[in-house]
């Protein structure tokens, strides 16, 4: 049942957006074929879903203009006011980059306000991304290093603009698809699988038709139609973009939004306030992103979460964390002790995990597995003054010879399908086998 009383038949998976976000103050209905956008003939045709986040639908659209595919964000009427992420792309975009110069986080390339029935919607036009990790693929390990070193050199781009992300996690990056633009909107339409459809129907007679779609759509998965369809586009040359900042801001002295990362990616300065002391807005910033990407790195080479995610209760995470970094901050030491699950700190404890972290990474065929834990072993700090810096960490010796795997990797596939036995999304007992103290 929405806010308002209305009530829908229609799909309740997690592939689709609830129905009941399509009222007033929500998401913005869109459907396959519409032209939108200010002026007539509207400038971009919607051909098909890309995905839908908490505040947004994004779609894959044709920009007859300037004759090249875009991605369509249509930010929900109750965000588009207070949403900080068209001021924060703007003052991200690079003026003049030129091909391999750009700085991996994803350009801004018009934007406008769109009025339904639901209210007044920001649309924030870029480009279109693949995303990094689909649920079947990964990247090929002998890129890891030319594609973790692309990400922090976005970081410290973003950093220098005076930008907290706040939201680093692995479906927050892609790669770049700049020959897309090739594939006008009749290929789309010919060679890509129709999406699912499913009808919405309101209970209510009453209900106003035109403040929800006729259809939930299912997504496209670009990197797939991509592989098969135009495999020559995908990853040539490999750059990798950050995107959706839909919870970054302009750290200016400010109070930071609400942190919108997923738990397991949350830095420890968010984590502990909020299950220990019930703040549930503790201050964060540039340096919170460190950790997150510190985490996400786990994943984004193909070992899986970081945590253990069977089972798990966001109060069990400040011991995760003690585990992985060693050390118990004084101002913890009550939470950690007076839990139900207390943690024994045995001497050895936290190299143990980081050694077995080295054999997976060798095992996955990662580069240079023991170089990457004393990268990670560097983010994942729970003092964030300890951190260090995103600029500071491309000096890392991790990626003294990754410069010269650029030109290589501009020349190969770096997306690959994992074979049907390949521990993709590590579990709990595969990820962490040692932390079965802290499941008691
Ligand atoms: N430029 C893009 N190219 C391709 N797909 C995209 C693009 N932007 C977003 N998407 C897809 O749409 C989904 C939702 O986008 P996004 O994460 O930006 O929305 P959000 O409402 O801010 O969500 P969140 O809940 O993650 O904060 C993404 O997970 C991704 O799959």
């Amino acid at each position: 049942m929405s806010d308002d009383g209305r009530r829908f038949a229609g799909p309740d998976f997690d592939e689709y957006e609830p129905s009941k976000s399509y009222t007033l103050g929500g998401l913005c209905p869109v459907k396959l074929g519409d032209s939108v956008g200010p002026g007539t003939p509207p400038r971009y045709r919607i051909l098909f879903k890309l995905g839908f986040g908490s505040f947004s639908t994004v779609w894959l659209a044709r920009d007859g203009v300037e004759r090249r595919n875009v991605a369509l964000k249509f930010v929900q009427a109750k965000s588009t006011a207070r949403s900080q992420e068209l001021n924060v792309l703007e003052r991200l975009r690079a003026p003049n980059s030129t091909a391999g110069q750009e700085p991996y986080v994803i350009q801004l390339l018009d934007s406008f306000e769109h009025t339904s029935a639901n209210g007044v919607h920001q649309v924030l036009i870029t480009e279109p991304v693949v995303p990094l990790l689909a649920p079947d693929s990964c990247f090929e390990p002998k890129v890891t290093k030319d594609v973790l070193r692309q990400i922090i050199e976005g970081l410290a781009y973003i950093h220098s603009h005076g930008i907290a992300h706040g939201d680093l996690y692995p479906a927050n990056f892609g790669f770049a698809v700049p020959g897309i633009h090739r594939l006008e909107d009749v290929d789309f339409w010919e060679q890509a699988t129709y999406p699912q459809i499913w009808p919405v129907i309101p209970f209510s007679p009453l209900c106003d038709p035109h403040s929800y779609p006729p259809y939930l759509c299912g997504k496209l998965d670009l990197g797939e139609f991509l592989s098969d369809c135009a495999p020559d586009i995908v990853g040539h040359p490999l750059s990798v973009r950050i995107f959706d900042f839909g919870g970054a801001y302009v750290v200016d002295g400010s109070a930071p939004p609400r942190p919108v990362t997923p738990p397991f990616y949350l830095a420890p300065e968010i984590v502990f306030p909020q299950v220990a002391l019930n703040k549930e807005d503790p201050p964060w910033d540039q340096w919170s992103d460190i950790w997150s990407l510190g985490v996400a790195f786990h994943d984004l080479v193909g070992a899986g979460g970081i945590f253990p995610k069977t089972f798990f209760d966001n109060r069990k995470l400040p011991h995760h964390m003690v585990h992985i970094c060693g050390e118990v901050p004084d101002a913890w030491r009550d939470y950690i002790d007076s839990r139900p699950w207390p943690l024994d700190v045995a001497p050895g404890m936290t190299e143990k995990f980081w050694e077995r972290r080295k054999a997976y990474f060798a095992q996955l065929g990662v580069e240079d597995p023991a170089g990457l834990v004393r990268l990670m072993r560097r983010m994942l700090v729970l003092d964030p003054a300890k951190r260090p810096s995103a600029q500071e960490l491309l000096d890392d010796p991790y990626f003294s010879d990754s410069a010269s795997l650029r030109n290589i990797v501009g020349s190969t596939h770096p997306l690959h399908c994992f074979p049907p036995a390949f521990p993709a999304k590590a579990d709990s007992q595969t990820t962490c086998p040692n932390l079965s103290t802290l499941e008691n």
